[in-house]
């Protein structure tokens, strides 16, 4: 599966900027080439504007769902569509858009673990659901940026057949060895392929730190950006996700009935 990762900055709260970046940037890599997913960065639409949700929220995702099926349709390419400011219901939600190269949405995921240091808590609310979809044929699981330092939250997916992890994320440059060393530790722990896309680029509160990065089910790094935006480009053999499996069966050798909490 040939991948295709833009790390890119955002334009604060202006989402038809935005978009319009992402459209010239995605023009650019079908131009290279054939890829069969591309991937953005945790709310790539707005940034963490989050005092101005009430203007620029999206309801139920639509403008970016109509956005990126276009794309997905014309160019025939899948996308983990990063995540967007969703209004639901009367709440705002952090939400993972998946579409499929039909223009199908395959999946809508609210992050679940909201990170109190950028005020998340303050203005959004927590998900319920767990981020597993089938895309490419493969059972794969979508989480958000602090999702990631939940390691039962991603075990939960693998347990749910997930062999291939997407993580969509704003993360600081201040705390970038804890992404690199969380994301390599996800795919060690679990066996899985682990795709991850941040952002670059700066607000009034954080500057991001980039490093997008594709690592394999043993915890080897396939591909990795640096500090600048970028397309970051990888090519994932899956056949590899059930040798590992095979050769140290960890899914085997757990004992769930001994991993709870003492009274
Ligand atoms: N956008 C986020 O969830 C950031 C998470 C983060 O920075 C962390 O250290 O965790």
């Amino acid at each position: 599966m040939k991948l295709a990762l833009i790390q890119m900055d955002i334009a604060f709260g202006l989402p038809e900027v935005n978009r319009a970046y992402v459209k010239n940037q995605v023009e650019k890599i079908v131009a290279q080439g054939q890829v069969d997913l591309i991937m953005l960065p945790e709310l790539w639409t707005t940034g963490y504007d989050l005092t101005r949700f009430n203007e620029i929220a999206e309801d139920n995702g639509q403008d970016t769902i109509t956005f990126i099926a276009d794309l997905a349709r014309k160019h025939q390419v899948h996308f983990v569509a990063g995540s967007i400011a969703n209004r639901k219901h009367d709440k705002f939600y952090n939400t993972l858009i998946v579409i499929n190269s039909n223009g199908e949405v395959e999946k809508q995921y609210d992050k679940a673990h909201l990170f109190r240091l950028m005020d998340e808590d303050k203005y959004l609310a927590e998900g319920e659901d767990q981020g597993l979809f089938i895309l490419n044929n493969y059972v794969s699981a979508g989480v958000i940026c602090y999702d990631i330092r939940f390691p039962e939250w991603i075990r939960t997916h693998m347990l749910n057949g997930a062999k291939l992890l997407y993580v969509v994320a704003e993360w600081p440059k201040a705390r970038i060895d804890h992404w690199r060393t969380l994301l390599i530790s996800r795919a060690i722990e679990n066996q899985c392929y682990v795709i991850a896309c941040n952002r670059v680029g700066e607000d009034a509160n954080n500057r991001f730190g980039g490093h997008s990065l594709v690592v394999d089910p043993w915890g080897k790094v396939v591909a990795e950006a640096a500090e600048e935006p970028t397309t970051l480009y990888a090519e994932i053999d899956m056949l590899e996700v059930d040798r590992i499996r095979k050769t140290i069966p960890v899914y085997q050798d757990r004992r769930a009935n001994l991993y709870r909490l003492q009274k």
